[in-house]
């Protein structure tokens, strides 16, 4: 081989294993991703069983036979081929009627029933339930059944015994049939519960992160809230709220338009997730509103810490694009800590609120206490 085609040959070899491994990974709640995954994985295995049967039997000296398996092997690299250049539909019907076929010729030709070869088919049913869509139920019923005629075909008519196998080979048959529709029924289960765990955890991240500004959401914080309160309660420790409002919000979206007003937003949301320590939460309560949860902390620590992150937002440097004018951007935080008559959530985030307005009332740029109003 020469070294320009050996350099070909495994960069064509990587391309296409680094295609097949991020398949996995790329656009991870593509359910037709998911489904070609499967087709592409059988496809490899196949082509693998396939070369690895040819040449057990070259070695053995028989051409004839293990051409079949050659052939087997070509056929699914076809199949694959077909696959991940766009002829999805017609890789994902190849597969079941040429398994079935292969399986069915070997059986009558070169293992006989005695070898439990055909058994191999029940990876098609494995096949036809994550291979097809779900609103493809006939297909699927068509595969299931397919591969069923085949097997009783094969278990009706063909020899029970062959010249190829002695004892000892049947038994080594039977025992790389079970290893390999295991190994197939395994991979595929695998790919489906790989892309559900993805799926769960995308949907869940939808469900709790704000989309603009990558915190927590209302729904998620407020959960949080529930469950830090309710260990306060029962540890009989402290805990404190805060409530971030961005200063004059609407004269920066009237000012320099909605899209700098939102990147505004996502600028101060990342300097407040910087700041947090490791069990606290931060969420977005409303539109330039934020709220943050920390749990086993007195209000003058939960003041001093919301300061920083005052301090960091009032300092942070965003340009107009092609300009040298810097948006300023300010922000009022009200901080409120859990009572010893304080019996549900609600009140500390209500005298948060409080002490927001206060901090708005006193001239904004500013963090207060609940009690700072009373001293
Ligand atoms: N760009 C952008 N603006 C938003 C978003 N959510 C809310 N807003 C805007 O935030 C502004 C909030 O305005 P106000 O409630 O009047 O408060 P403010 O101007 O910040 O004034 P003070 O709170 O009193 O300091 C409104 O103009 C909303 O349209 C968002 O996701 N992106």
């Amino acid at each position: 081989m020469t070294p320009f085609f050996k350099e070909q040959t495994l960069h064509f070899l990587k391309h296409y294993i680094k295609k097949l491994a991020l398949l996995s990974s790329i656009n991870a709640v593509d359910v037709d991703l998911n489904r070609k995954q499967v087709v592409n994985i059988t496809y490899l295995l196949s082509s693998v069983v396939g070369v690895i049967s040819g040449l057990v039997f070259l070695s053995y000296g028989w051409l004839i036979e293990s051409s079949v398996h050659f052939l087997g092997a070509a056929v699914s690299t076809t199949g694959y081929f077909l696959s991940i250049k766009g002829y999805a539909g017609s890789a994902r019907l190849l597969f079941p009627f040429a398994c079935s076929t292969y399986v069915t010729v070997c059986s009558f030709k070169f293992y006989g029933t005695d070898s439990h070869f055909s058994w191999l088919l029940i990876v098609l049913s494995a096949y036809s339930v994550t291979g097809f869509r779900v609103d493809r139920g006939k297909a699927q019923l068509l595969v299931c059944f397919f591969s069923l005629l085949a097997f009783a075909f094969i278990q009706l008519f063909a020899p029970k015994t062959t010249e190829y196998v002695s004892i000892d080979g049947r038994l080594l048959i039977a025992l790389a049939t079970f290893v390999a529709s295991a190994s197939m029924i395994v991979l595929i289960a695998g790919v489906v519960v790989t892309k559900l765990r993805k799926l769960n955890e995308h949907l869940r991240y939808l469900a709790e992160v704000d989309d603009l500004t990558k915190v927590y959401n209302r729904r998620k914080v407020l959960a949080e809230a529930v469950n830090v309160f309710a260990d306060a309660i029962m540890t009989n420790q402290r805990c404190s709220f805060a409530i971030l409002d961005l200063d004059h919000f609407k004269r920066i979206n009237d000012q320099y338009g909605h899209d700098i007003g939102d990147q505004v937003l996502q600028r101060c949301a990342e300097i407040m997730s910087n700041n947090i320590r490791r069990h606290d939460w931060v969420g977005r309560y409303g539109g330039e509103e934020f709220v943050f949860i920390l749990p086993n902390t007195r209000a003058e620590e939960a003041k001093s810490l919301m300061e920083s992150v005052r301090i960091q937002i009032s300092d942070m440097t965003i340009f107009l694009r092609d300009t040298d004018e810097r948006i300023h951007v300010t922000t009022s935080v009200g901080v409120a800590e859990i009572q010893d008559d304080t019996v549900r959530y609600e009140q500390i985030l209500a005298r948060a609120d409080k002490a927001l307005y206060m901090a708005k009332d006193a001239g904004r740029n500013r963090v207060m206490l609940d009690f700072d109003g009373a001293r």
